[in-house]
């Protein structure tokens, strides 16, 4: 049977790590604005940063979703960009959200924890389909910055253009590199 999805959403959360925003991630704000006015996009794993898989900083983070989503003309009045430090405890993280954000009344992810934890607090969860999933993923794009591959063309212009700024891949490869010095 198929599970009830209300037809308008006031507000829908969307939690990530955006390491960094993918063109993955456009496509699924386009999907969900179909389904809600608001949206809410949780910049996960805040306190996180300068590590191979969480390289950048949350402020970092918060600036190349805003650029990105001005540059592929979204109206910003409909956006909330929070960032959200992890808790070690899964069982009130839902609460936890409600305590930092604005009011939710659906949460979107394909993340099978997120969508655990969501359905025990009664919401309604959106599960976007995969957007070319084979290219637009955060651990993919990463590993062609590592490897020296071209991975510009999967990140907005204006993603590609702060995270040269901030020298992000020396820094990615960095944060890969072990202390064992020879
Ligand atoms: N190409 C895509 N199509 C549909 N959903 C996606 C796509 N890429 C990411 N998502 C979803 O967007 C949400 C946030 O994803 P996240 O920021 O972790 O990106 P990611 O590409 O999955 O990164 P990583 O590979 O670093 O885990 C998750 O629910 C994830 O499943
Ligand atoms: N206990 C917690 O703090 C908790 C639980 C579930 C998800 N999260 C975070 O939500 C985000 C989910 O994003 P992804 O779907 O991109 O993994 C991540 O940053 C993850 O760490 C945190």
């Amino acid at each position: 049977m198929f599970e009830e999805i209300k037809e308008r959403y006031n507000r829908i959360l969307f939690p990530g790590r955006f390491q960094p925003l993918h063109y993955g991630h456009i496509e699924v704000i386009k999907w969900m604005l179909n389904f809600g006015d608001e949206i809410i996009i949780a910049i996960g794993s805040a306190q996180k940063s300068h590590m191979v898989d969480n390289p950048f900083t949350a402020g970092e983070r918060m600036v190349m979703i805003r650029e990105a989503l001005k540059e592929e003309g979204f109206d910003l009045s409909k956006f909330y960009i929070v960032p959200v430090p992890d808790i070690e405890y899964n069982s009130i993280w839902i609460s936890y959200l409600e305590s930092l954000l604005p009011p939710f009344d659906a949460v979107c992810s394909r993340n099978p924890l997120v969508i655990r934890l969501a359905k025990e607090e009664r919401y309604d969860v959106l599960v976007p389909p995969f957007f070319l999933r084979s290219e637009y993923s955060g651990k993919k794009i990463r590993k062609k910055m590592l490897s020296g591959e071209k991975w510009e063309s999967y990140v907005p212009p204006s993603v590609a253009r702060i995270i040269k700024q901030i020298s992000g891949i020396q820094r990615l490869i960095d944060s890969s590199l072990s202390d064992e010095l020879e």
